[in-house]
């Protein structure tokens, strides 16, 4: 692969029919998918190369002299929570990648075919299940995901797995390979599913990525940041940047008349894009109107009011901790610097063993489906793994999901950061009881397991005290899912609706700008996101493919300027206004 250039050579002057921020989830199945149709695609990503294959440099001696780097290594995917610098976003109160591949370099492989509820219960029509098969096969085609990391094929260190799934399956809950039958989520376990192949970390990175350099079409920029995008009105004609440690900074821009952007940026950086760019709601506006962009930043009559930020949700999380004699602790931790010599062996010479499963031993999952007294059925994702106060503990992590009805916001502050301002966890009593009543379930399925000790809960609190002692905070409940920001839906924001984006992802008040990300997801899914996100990019490349390119004398289309023509007018009701590159657009009056 080429990897990746630098922005400082902007100054070409060249345009791309899509400038797509940021190369997470949603953004590389994007690239990839625009590219392979025949459009100029500039993929712009603010963090460093983070994989080997792309140029990634950050690696423990033990990988020196090798082609791979900490991201690679599924074994090493919790190093993210020692040593982010370099790696985490700094204008996030959250945890988040800004690396290239964001979260889907960092994170732990973990990956789902989701449950059909999770597009029927919150997404609009258009976006239910069955109008997502085709992009879900797309996506399980190139990234199959495996329960068997290793390359062996063996399960390594399984005890875990082992009492635990054992345990469910004496109390009559049923085994799955879980990606077989996504539709099965009640009272199931099964092997955690990752993203991983050839006993690396896999994913968008080695698959759509590859296919996207491959083709001279694409251009990735990494280390380069979009302060926000151009726009005249509605009609976006490029995307503001910075280099990374100065260099250029200055507009790049789309193909005029049909160019488009879209912003791939995650939850907060997506949200913070259009408050920067004047999209959102007055008071986020005024904020940035109040930093060092007021003075560059457009005027509030070109303001477009939408509810940026609101709708953020997250799973929310409530861990327990059990311990079984049988438990065996692997010091995934150590793996950095004082690894055991022969696992890094056979991890270098044949991908296999502890060091190609995921930290910290991610096993067993499973899932289970609450009916709530408000008739809504609500989703438990249960996640186990090897660690926790003692060296025969397991700690498990229940995420609620499908169905949750809480919410919160994420809002920007005056040094340009984003924060989560208002945490959407557990502000509605079902939410609260489907939590509660889950954990009841689990106590009762193990409650006659030879050996097993509860270490959190104790014995002598109810569940009902337990989960409400724990602060309903990110600190402590959240589970790095962020999603939300800029919901998609046919009810326009701009009139009271709460949406931000339309069904083909494009924001609500312009013509060529879209949003396609985890931001744009109404409500939770069941499980981990990425691979819903993935699909959710498929889907929006097809909607947004079909999109007719505005034509002559619409919004959008090129109008007077240098290359007045007959043609170039603008219809009745729009006017021609100054974009950059000296060529103008037609756009609304208002
Ligand atoms: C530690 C951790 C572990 C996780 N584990 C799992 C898991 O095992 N399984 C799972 O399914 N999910 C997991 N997740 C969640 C999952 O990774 C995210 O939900 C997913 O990556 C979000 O996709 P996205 O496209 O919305 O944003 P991201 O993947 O976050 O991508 C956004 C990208 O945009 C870039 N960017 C932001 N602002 C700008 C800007 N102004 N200019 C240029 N670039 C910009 C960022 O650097 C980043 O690369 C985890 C998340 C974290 C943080």
């Amino acid at each position: 692969q080429a990897g990746a250039a630098s922005c400082s050579n902007i100054t070409s002057g060249q345009t791309y029919d899509y400038i797509i921020v940021g190369s997470g989830a949603g953004g590389i199945p994007m690239a990839d998918r625009l590219s392979e149709a025949g459009h100029s695609v500039l993929l712009i990503e603010k963090g460093p190369p983070s994989t080997g294959r792309w140029g990634g440099t950050m690696k423990p001696t033990w990988l020196n002299g090798t082609s791979l780097t900490r991201f690679d290594v599924p074994g090493l995917c919790n190093q993210i929570w020692h040593d982010p610098v370099g790696i985490a976003c700094t204008d996030v109160d959250q945890m988040a990648g800004c690396v290239l591949g964001g979260g889907t370099a960092v994170n732990a492989g973990l990956w789902w075919k989701p449950h059909p509820a999770d597009w029927d219960t919150n997404f609009p029509d258009g976006w239910k299940n069955q109008d997502l098969v085709s992009a879900t096969d797309r996506v399980f085609s190139r990234i199959p995901g495996t329960t068997a990391p290793s390359m062996d094929g063996k399960l390594y260190l399984p005890q875990g797995f082992d009492m635990l799934g054992g345990s469910l399956a004496k109390a009559g809950w049923k085994y799955i390979v879980p990606n077989d039958h996504p539709d099965q989520k009640n009272r199931t376990y099964g092997h955690s599913t990752f993203m991983y192949s050839g006993g690396e970390r896999g994913g968008p990175l080695a698959t759509y990525l590859v296919t996207a350099s491959s083709r001279k079409t694409f251009t990735l920029w990494t280390n380069t940041m979009a302060k926000r995008v151009v726009r005249v009105g509605g009609h976006v004609t490029g995307v503001e940047v910075e280099c990374n440690g100065g260099g250029y900074a200055g507009a790049v821009s789309v193909t005029p008349t049909t160019g488009r952007v879209i912003l791939a940026a995650g939850a907060f950086g997506s949200a913070k894009l259009l408050f920067r760019s004047g999209i959102g709601p007055a008071d986020q506006l005024n904020i940035v109107k109040n930093t060092t962009d007021g003075p560059t930043m457009l005027s509030s009559d070109a303001w477009i009011d939408l509810p940026v930020g609101y709708n953020l949700n997250d799973h929310v999380g409530t861990d327990i901790e059990i311990s079984h004699p049988d438990v065996v602790f692997y010091d995934y931790y150590g793996a950095w610097n004082k690894p055991i010599v022969s696992d890094t062996e056979t991890y270098l010479s044949n991908r296999t063993g502890p060091l190609a499963q995921a930290a910290p031993n991610i096993n067993p999952m499973f899932w289970e489906i609450i009916n709530g007294s408000d008739g809504i059925l609500r989703h438990l994702h249960w996640q186990s793994r090897v660690e926790g106060t003692g060296n025969t503990s397991m700690t498990i992590t229940q995420y609620l999901g499908t169905g949750s009805v809480s919410r919160g916001r994420m809002t920007i502050t005056r040094q340009l950061n984003t924060v989560v301002s208002i945490p959407p966890y557990l502000h509605d009593d079902n939410d609260k009881a489907a939590v509660v009543k889950g954990l009841e379930n689990l106590q009762e399925s193990l409650k006659t397991v030879p050996n097993l000790t509860w270490i959190t809960p104790k014995p002598n609190i109810t569940a009902a005290q337990f989960v409400n002692s724990i602060p309903a905070t990110p600190a402590r409940r959240c589970s790095n899912h962020w999603i939300g920001t800029a919901r998609i839906g046919t009810d326009d924001g701009r009139t009271g609706g709460k949406s931000v984006v339309d069904l083909n992802t494009k924001v609500y008040g312009t013509d060529n700008l879209f949003v396609v990300d985890a931001s744009i997801f109404p409500g939770h899914v069941t499980s981990n996101p990425s691979a819903a996100i993935v699909i959710a990019s498929e889907h929006a490349a097809s909607k947004i493919l079909a999109l007719p390119a505005p034509s002559a004398g619409k919004v959008g289309a090129t109008c007077g300027g240098r290359d007045w023509k007959g043609s170039f007018h603008c219809e009745a009701g729009l006017g021609c206004r100054a974009g950059t590159n000296g060529i103008s657009q037609c756009t609304a009056r208002s």
